[in-house]
This record gives C-alpha cells, sequence and structure tokens, in this order.
C-alpha cells in the first residue's frame, strides 16, 4: 500500500506513474451497477454493506484504477442520524422538513460510529478486499450539505442557503458547527475502518465569493479537514467552479486540491502554494474521438508536473452515459504516459 501510486502523489514523492481514479466511478455508467441497482433504492444501497462493497469495487475491476473511492453519498450521514430525506433519481437529495430555524438545527442529532455500522463493516470488508489499492473516504462539506438541508433539495442559486448566511448569521453557524461535526465524525468513522485517504467535496462552494467563503465557511471546512488531518490520512478538498477559492480551499487544510476542468491546471497550480493537485479533464471529453480526449488528457499531465504532486481525474464526476470502454482507454492511457521525473 505504501508503494501506491496515488499516495505517492498525494504526499508529493516520485510516482512510478501517474495516478488516476474518477469521481463517480462507480454509478450509472456502468451495466454492472445498473443491474446490481435494480429495485433497490439509492440510500438503501448505501446501507447495505454487500451492495456498498460491490458496487464500489466494480470499476477497481473495470478499470484497474489507482484508487477506489467508497460508495455512499454526502447526504448518508444525515439519513443515518433520522433527517428524513431521500434521493430521487434524476433529481438528487430531498429533504422533508428544510432547516431554518435554530431549532431545526437543535433537532439533528450529532452522529456517533453506532449510526453507521454500515459503514464501518463496508469500510472494513472493502479494504481488506482491494489489497494494495487505497480506499478514499469522503464527506459533504458544511457549505454544500447545508444547501440541501436549507433549499430542501438541489438549487442553482442556493439563494435560501445564502440568505441564513447573510442574514441568519447564529442560526448559520449553527447549521455549519452541527453539520461539520457531523462530516468529521463520518469521515473519522471510515478511516478508523481502514480508508486511506479522504475527500472533502464542496461541490457548490463555487456560489460563493472568496470573502464569503472566507468568513461564513472556510473556518467550518477547515475544522472538518483538521480534524481528518489529525488521523494522519492525506485530504483531498474538491468543489466545482472554484477557479477563486483554490487558494483558500488548499490554505482550509488540504494536501490536495481538486480543480474542475473550467480552471486550466497551469493556472490552478500557483495558486494552491506547495500541494499536490487533482483533476480536471472536462468529463465530456470522453464523448470525443479516443485520440482527441487522449492528446487533451496528455496535457493535463504535461500541466500537472509543475505541481508538488498530481492525482488524474476528471473535473467533475463520471457522466452517466459515459461508455465504460472509452474511460478504460483513458485509464490505460494516463497509466502508461512517460514520466518525466
Ligand atoms: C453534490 C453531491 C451529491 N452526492 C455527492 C456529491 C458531491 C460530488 C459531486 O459534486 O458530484 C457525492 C457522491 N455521490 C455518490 C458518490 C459515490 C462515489 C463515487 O464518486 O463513485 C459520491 C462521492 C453516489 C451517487 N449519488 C447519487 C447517485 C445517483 C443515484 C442512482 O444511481 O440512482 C450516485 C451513484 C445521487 C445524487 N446525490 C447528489 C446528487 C447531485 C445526485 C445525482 C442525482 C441524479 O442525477 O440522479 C448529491
Amino acid at each position: 500500500m505504501a508503494q501506491s501510486a496515488f499516495l505517492k502523489a498525494v504526499r508529493g514523492e516520485p510516482v512510478p506513474h501517474t495516478p488516476v481514479w474518477y469521481m463517480r466511478q462507480a454509478g450509472r455508467s456502468l451495466p454492472e451497477y445498473l443491474a446490481l441497482r435494480e429495485g433497490v433504492g439509492m440510500l438503501e444501497s448505501c446501507m447495505t454493506p454487500e451492495l456498498v462493497v460491490e458496487i464500489t469495487l466494480q470499476p477497481v475491476r473495470r478499470y484497474d484504477v489507482d484508487a477506489a473511492i467508497f460508495f455512499s453519498d454526502i447526504v448518508l450521514p444525515l439519513k443515518a442520524v433520522g433527517v428524513d430525506l431521500d434521493i430521487k433519481p434524476g433529481v438528487g437529495p430531498v429533504v422533508a422538513h428544510p432547516v431554518r430555524t435554530l431549532a431545526d438545527v437543535e433537532a439533528i442529532p450529532d452522529l456517533t460510529p453506532e449510526h453507521v455500522p454500515f459503514i464501518t463493516e463496508a469500510v472494513r470488508t472493502l479494504v481488506a478486499e482491494l489489497g494494495a489499492t487505497p480506499l478514499i473516504g469522503f464527506a459533504g462539506a458544511p457549505f454544500t450539505v447545508a444547501s440541501y438541508l436549507v433549499e430542501g433539495g438541489p438549487s442553482k442559486e442556493h439563494a435560501k442557503t445564502k440568505a441564513m448566511m447573510f442574514g441568519a448569521p447564529e442560526v448559520w453557524d449553527a447549521l455549519m458547527r452541527k453539520i461539520g461535526a457531523m462530516a468529521a465524525s463520518y469521515l473519522e468513522v471510515q478511516v478508523a475502518a481502514g480508508a486511506s485517504a479522504v475527500q472533502l467535496f464542496d461541490s457548490w462552494a463555487g456560489a460563493l465569493t472568496p470573502d464569503d467563503y472566507r468568513t461564513h465557511v472556510m473556518p467550518h471546512s477547515a475544522r472538518v479537514l483538521e480534524r481528518a488531518g489529525a488521523l494522519g490520512v492525506p485530504r483531498i478538498h474538491f468543489g466545482v467552479g472554484t477557479s477563486n477559492l483554490l487558494g483558500l480551499m488548499g490554505e482550509a487544510g488540504a494536501d490536495v486540491v481538486g480543480v474542475d476542468w473550467r480552471t486550466p491546471l497551469a493556472s490552478a497550480i500557483p495558486l494552491v502554494g506547495d500541494r499536490a493537485v487533482q483533476g480536471n479533464l472536462d468529463p465530456t471529453l470522453v464523448f470525443a474521438p479516443t485520440e482527441v480526449m487522449t492528446a487533451r488528457a496528455a496535457e493535463v499531465i504535461e500541466a500537472g508536473r509543475a505541481a508538488r504532486g498530481h492525482v488524474f481525474n476528471l473535473g467533475h464526476g463520471v457522466i452517466p452515459s459515459t461508455d465504460p470502454d472509452q474511460l478504460a482507454r483513458l485509464t490505460e492511457f494516463v497509466q502508461t504516459y512517460p514520466l518525466s521525473r
């Protein structure tokens, strides 16, 4: 495991090849996933260790990627403590009673390992099955999880969330502390059971100005990353549309900053300081002819050499209509691309 290209890259050590994994590598792009999920709800599948193990392993078998990502969802810890929510196909997380008041926040229980025995079981089994392939655990960052809780579902503008942030700072602070502590506890469970690294997904942080991020969000994400850091595992911090936040997302306590595809790595690397980067091929390039896709992947790898370390990934999740064979070709291309270091 110590020889893993992924772990070497995140520590900034020389690598045998550029490591690669994909956000949403498990899921609807894989026919074997669709077959397994038939008649099983998303949250139900996340709470069934045999399904979590099998779904997490599917892309590792198919692509021989350099890391597995635990199959779950950012709202799963909320579900586990009893928040009434569902994940609707084609929509995303939907919360029955959106959070508006301090009483709403206080009604959400704190997460303990006893809430998520199925996570511990799934991670332990996975780590044994994966052998030398590292498992990445993950949690949703406070802002992104808050958006689902406050809006009640997916949102483009995050208007209610930001209205609380600007207009009800005491409710906002209590909510961010509550779900930040929950994210940290959730990561602790995954690492205690054997996860080798963690990723904090702040997918919607790109909706914020740098000042608002620094004042209202970063301290809460920093506390999550600090607790994860105390466990001794590398921490990846990712968001979408974050070109103006990359420096702050690194400073929040990340070892690796995830970059979406809109920001060229050459621009991102000077912003993140002495940290590794992860990313960032446009996920739609898998629909281009293979040689177009691989030429663009080569540009990403070349640009990544300027960083302390580089983990290849897409700039956001695998699009469900992606052809798995094309992703297999991309993986092989990245893993066999010549190194100059
Ligand atoms: C914002 C967010 C969510 N969930 C997640 C994020 C952060 C990452 C990102 O920015 O994409 C995180 C997540 N969700 C899922 C994973 C699995 C691990 C992996 O990356 O392979 C991870 C890391 C499974 C999932 N989470 C979800 C699916 C699809 C559900 C299904 O297969 O029926 C999967 C595989 C559902 C979900 N859950 C969420 C959305 C937006 C959706 C998609 C809704 C849809 O289009 O159907 C919330």
